[in-house]
């Protein structure tokens, strides 16, 4: 089958601390499965994936593990790291890219933000509830890479600078619960209500 997803490249960006979880929210089970896996079945179609994280960390079967360029520095330099790995192992191109806190994504959602895609966007973003894009369940395009670069080298930790705002093209996602994110044990509790 042609599925639009297959000229992407996806990644999980997952050298988080969970802090605020209390123990790492990538293995927390929902449903009997790991958030994890639950984030690497909605980009399993992608051509490539990659998963940022330390060596050894995470297995995931048919993923490429790909160290931070900056430990500890959060998802920018996380962004950063996927968007050197997919120019390298695939060339330049469309990376689907997230956390491991959102379970609820699906292959559908990600298909959306690829049809999305106008000539001269460098981002893909779906608007949250309250209407703000949200950055970490959105496309970029590998031509970001020395903007995220030059960002990260200039002190920016913040995920949604990656992209200018003049080229990102948001999305109104018609299932809002499709973002839903887990960061506190209770995040888990509500999602299963
Ligand atoms: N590769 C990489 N990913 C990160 C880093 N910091 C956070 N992330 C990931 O970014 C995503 C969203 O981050 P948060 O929700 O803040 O997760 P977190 O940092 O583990 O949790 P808190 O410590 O509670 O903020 C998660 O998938 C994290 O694993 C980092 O330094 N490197
Ligand atoms: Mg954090």
């Amino acid at each position: 089958m042609n599925d639009i997803l297959n000229g992407l490249t996806g990644a999980i960006t997952a050298g988080g601390k969970s802090s605020r979880f209390g123990s790492d929210k990538a293995l927390a089970l929902l449903e009997g499965r790991p958030l994890l896996h639950h984030v690497a079945d909605s980009l399993g179609s992608c051509g490539l994936r990659v998963v940022v994280a330390p060596p050894g960390k995470y297995m995931l079967a048919g993923w490429h593990n790909v160290p931070d360029t900056r430990p500890g520095e959060g998802p920018l330099a996380g962004l950063e790291a996927a968007l050197e790995a997919a120019v390298q192992l695939k060339g330049a191109g469309w990376v689907a890219f997230t956390g491991v806190d959102l379970p609820r994504l699906t292959p559908d959602f990600w298909r959306t933000l690829a049809a999305a895609r106008t000539p001269g966007a460098l981002s893909v973003q779906p608007l949250d509830a309250q209407g703000r894009p949200q950055p970490l369940a959105a496309l970029y395009h590998t031509d970001l890479l020395p903007q995220v670069t030059g960002l990260l080298d200039a002190g920016e930790r913040r995920l949604r600078a990656a992209a200018e705002a003049k080229s990102v093209v948001t999305i109104v996602s018609t299932e809002l619960s499709v973002l839903l994110n887990v960061n506190t044990p209770a995040d888990l509790t509500t999602i299963l209500r």
